[in-house]
């Protein structure tokens, strides 16, 4: 029986750095840019969540289920991950934000087999500078682990998984993949670059 890979993605942002505006539905080159991602994901897990919290009818339009932080508090991606963690019933949940309009188009593959072959918990994606940790595949059972953590006030998502059996998946070979859209600058620049 081959696995149930579902993926969330993560639009719970406040994006206070593009200036307050609701980042996943800003427009990028004629799309909302949480348009792009699930481009990207689409192809690549049997179900799709989206993690918002406000605009929740916008986001209803893309044709998935939106999920809502338990906790009202902006507490952060792991606040995210951890009510689609409490939502999927799939082998893998991947995890990744609204804001990284070229996502690999291989990145459940090789993060699974990466994963699979460690026996890991969870694999991380790199592009071979920095982690990715936004950028996740992992069991959703580890939702308990992760709470924990929350609820201990702690936020930082590597320190987070730096506890368990992880694997850190290597994209160099796509140097952009990752490029993050964080601002309006950022956005100037990969709008042209990808109009050329
Ligand atoms: N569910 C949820 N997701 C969040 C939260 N904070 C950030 N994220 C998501 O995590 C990813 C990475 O966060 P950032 O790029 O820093 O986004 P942001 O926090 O909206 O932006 P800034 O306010 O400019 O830092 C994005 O996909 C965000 O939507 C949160 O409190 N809850
Ligand atoms: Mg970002």
């Amino acid at each position: 029986m081959s696995l149930q890979i579902n993926a969330v993605i993560l639009a719970g942002g406040m994006a206070r750095r593009m200036g307050g505006n609701d980042k996943g539905l800003v427009d990028l080159n004629g799309q909302p840019m949480i348009k792009h991602a699930i481009d990207r994901i689409k192809p690549q897990v049997k179900e799709i969540l989206i993690n918002a919290n406000r605009n929740h009818s916008s986001y209803a339009e893309f044709g998935y289920p939106v999920v809502s932080d338990e906790d009202s508090g902006y507490l952060g991606p792991l606040a995210g991950m951890i009510t689609a963690m409490a939502q999927t019933n799939a082998d893998y949940l991947l995890v990744v934000p609204c804001d990284c309009p070229l996502l690999p188009t291989d990145l459940v593959s090789r993060m699974l087999s990466q994963l699979e072959s460690h026996d890991a918990d969870l694999a991380v994606a790199s592009d071979g500078k920095r982690e990715q940790p936004v950028v996740m595949l992992l069991k959703p059972s580890l939702r308990d682990s992760m709470k924990a953590f929350l609820d201990g006030g702690e936020r930082k998502i590597d320190f987070w998984y730096a506890k368990h059996n992880c694997v850190v998946t290597d994209f160099s070979d796509q140097p952009n993949a990752f490029v993050n859209v964080n601002t309006p600058e950022q956005k100037q620049q990969l709008s042209e670059a990808i109009a050329k």
